[in-house]
Protein backbone atom coordinates (compact mmCIF):
# COMPACT_ATOMS: atom_id res chain seq x y z
CA UNK A 1 0.00 0.00 0.00
CA UNK A 2 0.91 3.40 -0.45
CA UNK A 3 0.47 6.33 0.33
CA UNK A 4 0.26 9.71 -1.13
CA UNK A 5 1.39 12.55 1.03
CA UNK A 6 -0.37 16.02 1.09
CA UNK A 7 2.40 17.97 1.55
CA UNK A 8 2.47 18.35 -2.35
CA UNK A 9 4.00 22.03 -2.43
CA UNK A 10 0.83 23.40 -4.15
CA UNK A 11 -0.07 27.46 -3.64
CA UNK A 12 -3.29 27.44 -1.89
CA UNK A 13 -5.83 29.22 -2.76
CA UNK A 14 -9.41 30.15 -1.91
CA UNK A 15 -12.12 27.54 -1.21
CA UNK A 16 -14.95 28.50 -3.46
CA UNK A 17 -17.35 26.41 -1.05
CA UNK A 18 -16.75 28.52 2.51
CA UNK A 19 -17.01 32.05 0.86
CA UNK A 20 -20.36 32.89 2.22
CA UNK A 21 -18.59 32.65 5.97
CA UNK A 22 -17.31 35.28 6.94
CA UNK A 23 -14.93 35.52 9.64
CA UNK A 24 -15.90 36.53 13.09
CA UNK A 25 -12.75 38.42 14.46
CA UNK A 26 -12.94 40.65 12.02
CA UNK A 27 -15.16 42.86 9.67
CA UNK A 28 -12.81 43.54 7.11
CA UNK A 29 -11.31 39.86 7.14
CA UNK A 30 -13.30 37.75 3.90
CA UNK A 31 -13.69 34.51 5.92
CA UNK A 32 -10.53 33.57 4.20
CA UNK A 33 -8.36 30.88 6.24
CA UNK A 34 -4.62 31.63 5.89
CA UNK A 35 -2.90 31.26 2.53
CA UNK A 36 0.32 31.06 1.10
CA UNK A 37 2.20 34.01 0.94
CA UNK A 38 4.81 33.33 -0.80
CA UNK A 39 6.07 34.90 -3.92
CA UNK A 40 4.44 34.43 -7.08
CA UNK A 41 6.92 32.89 -8.77
CA UNK A 42 7.79 30.00 -6.12
CA UNK A 43 6.50 26.87 -6.70
CA UNK A 44 5.29 26.24 -3.28
CA UNK A 45 4.81 26.92 0.08
CA UNK A 46 7.85 26.41 1.69
CA UNK A 47 8.60 28.83 4.14
CA UNK A 48 12.58 28.98 5.54
CA UNK A 49 12.92 25.67 3.65
CA UNK A 50 10.80 24.08 5.51
CA UNK A 51 8.00 21.71 3.59
CA UNK A 52 4.97 23.22 5.38
CA UNK A 53 2.23 20.39 4.61
CA UNK A 54 -0.01 22.74 2.74
CA UNK A 55 -2.73 21.45 0.91
CA UNK A 56 -5.52 23.69 -0.33
CA UNK A 57 -8.46 22.68 0.02
CA UNK A 58 -8.86 22.17 -3.92
CA UNK A 59 -5.95 20.13 -4.42
CA UNK A 60 -7.41 18.25 -0.76
CA UNK A 61 -10.00 17.22 -2.83
CA UNK A 62 -7.79 15.20 -5.14
CA UNK A 63 -4.88 14.25 -2.97
CA UNK A 64 -7.88 12.95 -0.67
CA UNK A 65 -8.77 10.68 -3.72
CA UNK A 66 -5.75 9.70 -4.84
CA UNK A 67 -5.08 8.77 -1.07
CA UNK A 68 -8.81 7.14 -1.03
CA UNK A 69 -7.36 5.11 -3.68
CA UNK A 70 -3.64 4.25 -2.77
CA UNK A 71 -4.92 3.62 0.85
CA UNK A 72 -7.50 1.32 0.11
CA UNK A 73 -5.90 -0.68 -1.86
CA UNK A 74 -5.50 -3.84 -0.07
CA UNK A 75 -8.44 -3.24 2.07
CA UNK A 76 -11.03 -3.51 0.48
CA UNK A 77 -11.98 -6.78 2.52
CA UNK A 78 -12.08 -4.72 5.27
CA UNK A 79 -14.21 -1.80 4.21
CA UNK A 80 -16.36 -4.77 2.75
CA UNK A 81 -16.77 -6.62 6.11
CA UNK A 82 -17.57 -3.59 7.96
CA UNK A 83 -20.09 -2.38 5.63
CA UNK A 84 -22.61 -5.50 6.54
CA UNK A 85 -23.66 -4.52 10.03
CA UNK A 86 -26.95 -3.18 10.48
CA UNK A 87 -25.32 0.35 12.05
CA UNK A 88 -22.79 0.47 9.37
CA UNK A 89 -25.83 0.44 7.15
CA UNK A 90 -26.99 3.54 8.93
CA UNK A 91 -23.53 4.71 8.58
CA UNK A 92 -23.22 3.56 4.91
CA UNK A 93 -26.26 6.38 4.69
CA UNK A 94 -24.34 8.88 6.14
CA UNK A 95 -20.86 8.34 4.31
CA UNK A 96 -23.03 8.17 0.81
CA UNK A 97 -24.26 11.60 1.45
CA UNK A 98 -21.11 13.02 2.04
CA UNK A 99 -19.48 10.98 -0.65
CA UNK A 100 -22.07 12.27 -3.16
CA UNK A 101 -21.56 15.41 -2.28
CA UNK A 102 -17.76 15.57 -2.54
CA UNK A 103 -17.68 13.70 -5.41
CA UNK A 104 -19.29 16.55 -7.47
CA UNK A 105 -17.17 18.76 -6.04
CA UNK A 106 -14.06 17.01 -6.76
CA UNK A 107 -14.82 16.70 -10.23
CA UNK A 108 -14.99 20.33 -10.95
CA UNK A 109 -12.08 20.95 -9.16
CA UNK A 110 -10.19 18.12 -10.63
CA UNK A 111 -10.54 20.02 -13.28
CA UNK A 112 -9.41 22.98 -12.59
CA UNK A 113 -6.32 22.11 -10.38
CA UNK A 114 -5.40 19.29 -11.59
CA UNK A 115 -1.95 20.08 -12.73
CA UNK A 116 -1.12 21.36 -9.74
CA UNK A 117 -1.09 18.27 -8.08
CA UNK A 118 2.32 16.70 -7.81
CA UNK A 119 2.35 13.53 -5.79
CA UNK A 120 5.59 13.63 -4.05
CA UNK A 121 7.06 10.42 -4.44
CA UNK A 122 9.89 11.15 -1.81
CA UNK A 123 7.20 11.47 0.61
CA UNK A 124 5.91 8.07 -0.42
CA UNK A 125 5.59 5.51 2.31
CA UNK A 126 8.54 3.03 1.74
CA UNK A 127 7.87 -0.40 2.19
CA UNK A 128 10.18 -1.03 4.56
CA UNK A 129 8.08 -2.33 6.98
CA UNK A 130 9.95 -4.30 9.66
CA UNK A 131 8.61 -7.50 11.10
CA UNK A 132 9.28 -5.92 14.69
CA UNK A 133 5.79 -4.27 14.20
CA UNK A 134 4.14 -7.57 14.29
CA UNK A 135 6.53 -8.59 17.41
CA UNK A 136 6.04 -5.39 19.84
CA UNK A 137 4.43 -5.80 23.06
CA UNK A 138 3.40 -3.33 25.74
CA UNK A 139 5.88 -5.18 28.05
CA UNK A 140 9.03 -3.04 28.83
CA UNK A 141 11.41 -5.39 28.41
CA UNK A 142 10.29 -7.18 25.93
CA UNK A 143 9.77 -3.99 23.95
CA UNK A 144 13.34 -2.84 24.34
CA UNK A 145 14.49 -5.75 23.02
CA UNK A 146 12.93 -5.03 19.58
CA UNK A 147 14.07 -1.59 19.44
CA UNK A 148 17.93 -2.25 19.92
CA UNK A 149 19.32 -1.45 16.77
CA UNK A 150 22.73 -0.48 15.06
CA UNK A 151 24.23 -3.12 17.56
CA UNK A 152 28.49 -3.42 18.10
CA UNK A 153 30.09 -6.39 17.99
CA UNK A 154 31.55 -6.40 21.50
CA UNK A 155 29.14 -4.77 23.57
CA UNK A 156 25.67 -4.06 24.53
CA UNK A 157 23.61 -2.93 21.55
CA UNK A 158 23.09 0.52 21.45
CA UNK A 159 19.20 1.42 21.45
CA UNK A 160 18.41 3.89 18.30
CA UNK A 161 18.28 6.88 19.00
CA UNK A 162 14.57 8.19 20.16
CA UNK A 163 11.86 10.36 20.17
CA UNK A 164 9.48 10.00 23.38
CA UNK A 165 6.04 10.90 22.73
CA UNK A 166 3.69 10.79 26.17
CA UNK A 167 -0.24 10.50 25.26
CA UNK A 168 0.87 9.58 21.77
CA UNK A 169 -2.28 7.42 21.63
CA UNK A 170 -4.50 10.71 22.33
CA UNK A 171 -5.35 12.88 19.75
CA UNK A 172 -3.27 15.35 18.93
CA UNK A 173 -0.34 13.17 20.00
CA UNK A 174 -1.24 10.60 17.04
CA UNK A 175 -1.71 12.95 14.35
CA UNK A 176 1.47 14.07 15.03
CA UNK A 177 3.14 11.01 15.02
CA UNK A 178 1.57 10.07 11.43
CA UNK A 179 2.67 13.55 10.36
CA UNK A 180 6.11 12.12 11.40
CA UNK A 181 6.15 8.84 9.67
CA UNK A 182 4.99 10.30 6.35
CA UNK A 183 7.13 12.65 6.04
CA UNK A 184 9.69 10.21 6.86
CA UNK A 185 12.04 12.66 7.70
CA UNK A 186 12.76 11.69 11.09
CA UNK A 187 12.92 8.05 10.44
CA UNK A 188 16.36 8.06 12.25
CA UNK A 189 14.68 8.02 15.19
CA UNK A 190 12.59 5.41 16.96
CA UNK A 191 8.77 6.51 17.94
CA UNK A 192 8.11 5.65 22.03
CA UNK A 193 4.64 6.27 22.76
CA UNK A 194 3.89 5.83 26.54
CA UNK A 195 0.23 6.54 27.11
CA UNK A 196 -2.37 5.34 30.09
CA UNK A 197 -4.93 5.15 27.35
CA UNK A 198 -7.46 7.25 29.99
CA UNK A 199 -8.74 8.98 26.70
CA UNK A 200 -7.89 6.50 24.45
CA UNK A 201 -8.69 2.97 22.91
CA UNK A 202 -7.06 -0.27 22.84
CA UNK A 203 -8.85 -3.33 21.86
CA UNK A 204 -8.96 -6.24 24.75
CA UNK A 205 -5.97 -8.54 24.09
CA UNK A 206 -4.07 -6.42 21.86
CA UNK A 207 -0.71 -4.95 22.70
CA UNK A 208 -1.18 -1.47 21.32
CA UNK A 209 -4.03 0.97 21.35
CA UNK A 210 -6.39 1.19 17.61
CA UNK A 211 -5.08 4.46 16.77
CA UNK A 212 -1.01 3.20 16.28
CA UNK A 213 -1.92 -0.11 15.10
CA UNK A 214 -3.63 1.95 11.80
CA UNK A 215 -1.03 4.28 11.72
CA UNK A 216 1.69 1.55 11.59
CA UNK A 217 -0.97 -0.06 9.00
CA UNK A 218 -0.95 3.07 7.10
CA UNK A 219 2.47 4.00 6.76
CA UNK A 220 4.23 0.45 7.56
CA UNK A 221 6.41 2.09 10.15
CA UNK A 222 6.89 0.92 13.68
CA UNK A 223 5.86 2.97 16.70
CA UNK A 224 6.54 1.07 19.99
CA UNK A 225 4.07 1.65 22.54
CA UNK A 226 4.39 1.05 26.34
CA UNK A 227 0.94 1.27 28.62
CA UNK A 228 2.49 3.74 31.17
CA UNK A 229 1.48 6.55 33.34
CA UNK A 230 4.13 8.89 33.67
CA UNK A 231 3.57 10.35 37.10
CA UNK A 232 4.92 6.60 38.05
CA UNK A 233 8.17 7.60 37.85
CA UNK A 234 9.99 3.86 38.54
CA UNK A 235 8.04 2.82 35.29
CA UNK A 236 9.25 6.57 33.45
CA UNK A 237 13.04 5.69 35.16
CA UNK A 238 13.00 2.03 33.37
CA UNK A 239 11.66 3.49 29.91
CA UNK A 240 15.01 6.31 29.75
CA UNK A 241 17.28 3.73 31.21
CA UNK A 242 16.27 1.37 28.66
CA UNK A 243 16.01 3.46 25.52
CA UNK A 244 18.36 6.43 24.31
CA UNK A 245 15.48 9.27 24.15
CA UNK A 246 16.68 12.34 22.85
CA UNK A 247 13.48 14.21 22.35
CA UNK A 248 10.50 14.26 24.39
CA UNK A 249 6.68 15.38 22.98
CA UNK A 250 4.88 16.24 25.99
CA UNK A 251 0.69 15.60 25.31
CA UNK A 252 0.00 13.97 28.16
CA UNK A 253 -2.66 15.48 30.11
CA UNK A 254 -6.69 16.07 31.15
CA UNK A 255 -7.48 19.03 28.55
CA UNK A 256 -10.99 19.67 28.44
CA UNK A 257 -11.83 23.45 30.21
CA UNK A 258 -15.19 22.30 31.78
CA UNK A 259 -14.40 19.53 33.36
CA UNK A 260 -11.85 20.94 34.60
CA UNK A 261 -13.95 23.20 36.57
CA UNK A 262 -15.95 20.09 38.12
CA UNK A 263 -12.92 18.09 38.92
CA UNK A 264 -10.24 20.60 40.02
CA UNK A 265 -7.55 18.03 41.76
CA UNK A 266 -8.00 15.10 39.02
CA UNK A 267 -6.89 17.97 36.83
CA UNK A 268 -4.06 19.44 38.72
CA UNK A 269 -2.79 16.17 39.97
CA UNK A 270 -2.88 14.43 36.25
CA UNK A 271 -1.28 17.39 34.67
CA UNK A 272 1.38 19.17 37.20
CA UNK A 273 2.31 15.43 38.63
CA UNK A 274 3.08 14.11 35.19
CA UNK A 275 5.17 17.29 33.82
CA UNK A 276 6.81 17.86 37.25
CA UNK A 277 7.93 13.64 37.03
CA UNK A 278 8.72 13.91 33.50
CA UNK A 279 10.75 16.53 33.58
CA UNK A 280 13.18 15.04 36.97
CA UNK A 281 13.65 11.49 34.69
CA UNK A 282 14.58 13.35 31.91
CA UNK A 283 17.21 15.79 33.69
CA UNK A 284 18.38 12.67 35.55
CA UNK A 285 19.04 11.10 31.98
CA UNK A 286 20.57 14.13 30.52
CA UNK A 287 17.20 14.26 28.13
CA UNK A 288 16.79 18.40 27.81
CA UNK A 289 14.55 19.01 24.59
CA UNK A 290 11.60 19.18 25.24
CA UNK A 291 8.16 20.22 22.99
CA UNK A 292 4.68 20.79 25.30
CA UNK A 293 1.55 20.49 24.49
CA UNK A 294 0.54 23.85 25.67
CA UNK A 295 -2.54 26.06 25.11
CA UNK A 296 -4.00 29.82 24.51
CA UNK A 297 -5.99 29.37 27.39
CA UNK A 298 -2.70 30.24 29.84
CA UNK A 299 -3.93 34.07 28.36
CA UNK A 300 -6.79 33.83 30.62
CA UNK A 301 -9.85 36.05 30.01
CA UNK A 302 -7.86 38.30 26.82
CA UNK A 303 -6.55 42.03 27.29
CA UNK A 304 -6.53 42.22 23.50
CA UNK A 305 -6.62 40.06 20.23
CA UNK A 306 -5.63 38.66 18.63
CA UNK A 307 -3.33 37.18 21.44
CA UNK A 308 0.47 37.25 20.76
CA UNK A 309 2.75 35.33 23.06
CA UNK A 310 3.60 38.47 24.14
CA UNK A 311 0.49 38.62 25.75
CA UNK A 312 0.51 38.39 29.49
CA UNK A 313 0.21 34.82 30.61
CA UNK A 314 -1.38 33.81 34.31
CA UNK A 315 -4.13 36.73 34.58
CA UNK A 316 -7.94 36.07 35.02
CA UNK A 317 -7.14 32.62 33.64
CA UNK A 318 -10.75 30.98 33.66
CA UNK A 319 -10.34 27.49 34.62
CA UNK A 320 -8.42 25.12 36.58
CA UNK A 321 -7.47 23.34 32.84
CA UNK A 322 -5.44 26.74 31.73
CA UNK A 323 -4.40 26.95 35.29
CA UNK A 324 -2.20 23.42 35.19
CA UNK A 325 -1.14 24.75 31.30
CA UNK A 326 0.37 27.91 33.00
CA UNK A 327 1.74 26.37 35.99
CA UNK A 328 3.25 23.88 33.82
CA UNK A 329 4.87 26.72 31.38
CA UNK A 330 6.36 28.49 34.39
CA UNK A 331 7.35 25.20 35.84
CA UNK A 332 9.23 25.05 32.63
CA UNK A 333 11.17 28.39 32.45
CA UNK A 334 12.37 27.44 35.53
CA UNK A 335 13.90 24.40 34.85
CA UNK A 336 15.83 26.01 31.77
CA UNK A 337 16.84 29.04 33.41
CA UNK A 338 18.17 26.30 35.89
CA UNK A 339 20.57 25.15 33.06
CA UNK A 340 21.21 26.67 29.90
CA UNK A 341 21.21 23.22 28.55
CA UNK A 342 17.15 23.12 28.09
CA UNK A 343 15.30 23.87 25.24
CA UNK A 344 11.57 23.83 25.80
CA UNK A 345 9.56 24.64 22.79
CA UNK A 346 5.73 25.27 24.49
CA UNK A 347 3.08 25.08 21.67
CA UNK A 348 0.17 27.14 22.78
CA UNK A 349 -2.77 25.81 20.88
CA UNK A 350 -5.53 27.20 20.16
CA UNK A 351 -8.93 24.88 19.52
CA UNK A 352 -7.79 21.90 17.65
CA UNK A 353 -10.11 19.80 15.13
CA UNK A 354 -10.71 17.54 12.24
CA UNK A 355 -9.32 14.73 11.31
CA UNK A 356 -6.16 12.85 9.11
CA UNK A 357 -7.73 13.42 5.39
CA UNK A 358 -7.74 9.81 5.08
CA UNK A 359 -10.72 9.38 7.68
CA UNK A 360 -8.70 6.24 8.88
CA UNK A 361 -7.62 8.36 12.21
CA UNK A 362 -9.59 11.57 14.10
CA UNK A 363 -10.69 12.36 17.65
CA UNK A 364 -12.49 9.39 19.38
CA UNK A 365 -12.84 10.86 22.86
CA UNK A 366 -13.98 8.52 25.85
CA UNK A 367 -17.86 8.85 27.14
CA UNK A 368 -19.54 12.15 26.06
CA UNK A 369 -17.37 14.60 24.47
CA UNK A 370 -16.67 17.61 26.53
CA UNK A 371 -15.25 19.63 23.31
CA UNK A 372 -17.82 21.09 20.87
CA UNK A 373 -16.14 19.50 17.16
CA UNK A 374 -16.17 15.55 18.42
CA UNK A 375 -20.01 16.94 19.75
CA UNK A 376 -21.23 18.19 16.58
CA UNK A 377 -19.86 15.10 14.83
CA UNK A 378 -22.10 12.93 16.70
CA UNK A 379 -24.60 14.31 17.08
CA UNK A 380 -24.68 14.29 13.20
CA UNK A 381 -23.86 10.60 13.07
CA UNK A 382 -26.76 9.83 15.41
CA UNK A 383 -24.94 8.89 18.49
CA UNK A 384 -25.99 11.78 20.15
CA UNK A 385 -29.94 13.96 19.73
CA UNK A 386 -28.88 17.05 20.69
CA UNK A 387 -25.81 19.64 20.67
CA UNK A 388 -26.23 22.61 23.94
CA UNK A 389 -24.84 25.61 22.63
CA UNK A 390 -23.72 27.44 25.25
CA UNK A 391 -24.58 30.99 25.49
CA UNK A 392 -25.54 33.01 22.67
CA UNK A 393 -24.81 36.59 24.38
CA UNK A 394 -21.46 37.21 24.22
CA UNK A 395 -20.04 39.97 22.54
CA UNK A 396 -19.71 38.28 18.98
CA UNK A 397 -20.98 37.78 15.47
CA UNK A 398 -23.83 35.86 16.56
CA UNK A 399 -23.73 35.98 20.18
CA UNK A 400 -22.10 32.57 20.42
CA UNK A 401 -18.24 32.08 21.12
CA UNK A 402 -15.61 32.54 18.93
CA UNK A 403 -12.46 30.14 18.78
CA UNK A 404 -9.54 29.85 16.66
CA UNK A 405 -10.57 26.24 15.21
CA UNK A 406 -7.06 24.60 13.86
CA UNK A 407 -7.33 21.65 12.03
CA UNK A 408 -5.78 18.47 13.65
CA UNK A 409 -3.12 17.91 10.39
CA UNK A 410 -1.71 21.49 10.36
CA UNK A 411 -0.99 21.73 14.47
CA UNK A 412 0.74 18.22 13.74
CA UNK A 413 2.68 19.79 11.18
CA UNK A 414 3.53 22.27 13.08
CA UNK A 415 4.95 19.95 15.97
CA UNK A 416 7.26 18.50 13.39
CA UNK A 417 8.23 21.69 12.66
CA UNK A 418 9.32 22.84 16.10
CA UNK A 419 11.35 19.50 16.17
CA UNK A 420 13.77 20.76 13.40
CA UNK A 421 13.67 23.94 14.71
CA UNK A 422 16.48 22.32 18.11
CA UNK A 423 18.94 21.55 15.16
CA UNK A 424 18.65 24.92 13.72
CA UNK A 425 21.77 26.93 14.56
CA UNK A 426 19.86 30.44 15.26
CA UNK A 427 18.04 28.74 17.87
CA UNK A 428 19.08 29.89 21.56
CA UNK A 429 17.19 26.96 23.44
CA UNK A 430 15.73 27.93 26.15
CA UNK A 431 11.63 28.31 26.95
CA UNK A 432 10.23 29.12 23.75
CA UNK A 433 6.85 29.40 23.76
CA UNK A 434 4.51 29.59 20.28
CA UNK A 435 0.76 30.27 19.28
CA UNK A 436 -0.35 27.53 16.89
CA UNK A 437 -3.65 29.12 15.24
CA UNK A 438 -4.79 30.02 12.35
CA UNK A 439 -5.13 33.75 13.33
CA UNK A 440 -8.89 34.04 12.37
CA UNK A 441 -11.77 33.55 14.71
CA UNK A 442 -15.45 31.79 13.70
CA UNK A 443 -18.20 31.35 16.02
CA UNK A 444 -19.86 28.20 17.16
CA UNK A 445 -23.08 28.75 15.06
CA UNK A 446 -20.75 29.26 12.26
CA UNK A 447 -19.16 25.90 12.42
CA UNK A 448 -22.37 23.93 13.53
CA UNK A 449 -23.61 25.46 10.35
CA UNK A 450 -20.48 24.67 7.68
CA UNK A 451 -21.26 21.07 9.24
CA UNK A 452 -24.24 20.88 8.13
CA UNK A 453 -23.08 21.45 5.16
CA UNK A 454 -20.53 19.48 4.84
CA UNK A 455 -22.29 16.12 6.04
CA UNK A 456 -26.12 17.38 4.23
CA UNK A 457 -27.99 17.22 7.58
CA UNK A 458 -29.54 19.41 10.31
CA UNK A 459 -27.55 18.96 13.51
CA UNK A 460 -30.35 19.65 16.41
CA UNK A 461 -29.30 22.32 18.78
CA UNK A 462 -30.52 23.67 21.90
CA UNK A 463 -28.94 26.80 23.30
CA UNK A 464 -28.37 26.82 27.33
CA UNK A 465 -26.55 29.72 29.82
CA UNK A 466 -22.54 30.50 29.21
CA UNK A 467 -20.71 27.41 30.79
CA UNK A 468 -18.55 27.76 33.36
CA UNK A 469 -14.62 28.73 32.43
CA UNK A 470 -15.72 29.77 28.85
CA UNK A 471 -14.54 33.17 27.66
CA UNK A 472 -16.10 34.78 24.60
CA UNK A 473 -13.74 35.06 22.04
CA UNK A 474 -9.51 33.88 21.07
CA UNK A 475 -7.71 34.26 17.98
CA UNK A 476 -4.39 33.89 17.48
CA UNK A 477 -1.56 36.33 16.06
CA UNK A 478 0.60 33.60 14.44
CA UNK A 479 3.74 35.46 13.04
CA UNK A 480 6.22 34.22 15.57
CA UNK A 481 5.56 30.39 14.27
CA UNK A 482 5.96 32.12 11.10
CA UNK A 483 9.70 33.28 11.82
CA UNK A 484 10.66 30.55 13.95
CA UNK A 485 8.59 27.85 12.30
CA UNK A 486 8.12 28.44 9.02
CA UNK A 487 4.90 27.22 9.40
CA UNK A 488 1.20 28.41 9.08
CA UNK A 489 -1.94 26.97 8.99
CA UNK A 490 -3.42 26.58 5.94
CA UNK A 491 -6.60 24.04 5.77
CA UNK A 492 -9.99 26.25 6.05
CA UNK A 493 -13.28 25.31 8.66
CA UNK A 494 -14.68 23.54 5.22
CA UNK A 495 -11.95 20.78 5.14
CA UNK A 496 -11.83 20.51 9.31
CA UNK A 497 -15.78 20.08 9.09
CA UNK A 498 -15.05 17.32 5.51
CA UNK A 499 -12.42 15.59 6.72
CA UNK A 500 -14.01 15.50 10.81
CA UNK A 501 -16.86 14.11 8.90
CA UNK A 502 -15.14 11.72 6.83
CA UNK A 503 -13.69 10.23 10.03
CA UNK A 504 -16.68 10.44 12.13
CA UNK A 505 -19.41 8.99 9.41
CA UNK A 506 -16.69 5.95 8.20
CA UNK A 507 -16.32 5.21 11.84
CA UNK A 508 -19.17 6.30 14.28
CA UNK A 509 -17.78 4.48 17.11
CA UNK A 510 -14.72 5.97 16.93
CA UNK A 511 -11.71 3.22 16.78
CA UNK A 512 -14.38 0.97 18.44
CA UNK A 513 -16.53 -1.45 15.65
CA UNK A 514 -19.40 -0.82 17.80
CA UNK A 515 -21.25 1.19 19.87
CA UNK A 516 -19.46 1.13 23.51
CA UNK A 517 -22.80 2.55 25.12
CA UNK A 518 -24.57 -1.22 24.68
CA UNK A 519 -21.31 -2.43 26.26
CA UNK A 520 -22.05 -3.81 29.83
O1 LIG B 1 -21.11 20.99 23.81
C1 LIG B 1 -20.54 22.07 23.65
C2 LIG B 1 -19.14 22.21 23.76
C3 LIG B 1 -18.59 23.47 23.58
N1 LIG B 1 -19.37 24.52 23.26
C4 LIG B 1 -18.76 25.84 23.04
O2 LIG B 1 -17.79 25.71 22.01
C5 LIG B 1 -16.68 26.57 22.22
C6 LIG B 1 -15.43 25.71 22.22
O3 LIG B 1 -15.47 24.83 23.33
P1 LIG B 1 -14.52 23.55 23.43
O4 LIG B 1 -14.55 22.77 22.18
O5 LIG B 1 -14.86 22.81 24.68
O6 LIG B 1 -13.08 24.20 23.49
P2 LIG B 1 -12.46 25.21 24.53
O7 LIG B 1 -13.21 25.26 25.80
O8 LIG B 1 -12.30 26.52 23.80
O9 LIG B 1 -11.07 24.52 24.85
C7 LIG B 1 -10.35 23.91 23.81
O10 LIG B 1 -9.48 24.82 23.32
C8 LIG B 1 -8.46 25.18 24.22
C9 LIG B 1 -7.73 26.30 23.63
O11 LIG B 1 -8.62 27.34 23.39
C10 LIG B 1 -7.63 23.96 24.46
O12 LIG B 1 -6.54 24.28 25.24
C11 LIG B 1 -8.49 22.95 25.14
O13 LIG B 1 -7.75 21.78 25.36
C12 LIG B 1 -9.66 22.63 24.30
O14 LIG B 1 -10.57 21.85 25.03
C13 LIG B 1 -16.95 27.26 23.54
O15 LIG B 1 -17.52 28.52 23.26
C14 LIG B 1 -17.99 26.37 24.24
O16 LIG B 1 -18.84 27.05 25.12
C15 LIG B 1 -20.74 24.40 23.15
O17 LIG B 1 -21.45 25.38 22.87
N2 LIG B 1 -21.29 23.17 23.35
Amino acid sequence: MALVNGHNGNRATRNRREEDVPAANNEDNDGEAPVYIGDENDDGPMINGFINGVVNDVVNDVVHEINEEAAMEGNEDEEEESGGSGDNEQNGDNTDNVADENEGDADVDNDQNVENVQIDNDAEVVENASDEGETATGNVSEEVDVAMGNASDDSEPVPRRAILVTGGAGYVGSHTIMNLLERGEHDDLDIIVVDNLSNSYMEEGEQKPAVLKIIEEMTHKQVHFFKIDIRDKEDLNSLFNENNIEFVYHFAALKAVGQSVVKPLEYHRANLTATITLLEVMRDHGVNKLIYSSSCTVYGEPAYLPLDEEHPTGRNLTSPYGKTKYFCEEIMKDVCASDPKWSVISLRYFNPVGAHRSGKIGEDPEGIPNNLMPYISQVAVGRLNRLLVYGDDYDTIDGTGVRDFIHVEDLADGHVCALKLFSSPTFEGGFTPINLGTGTGYSVMQLITMFERVCGRKIPTSVVGRREGDIGTNYAEVNLAKKLLGWYAVRTLYTICDDTWRWQSANPYGFRKTNPDDED
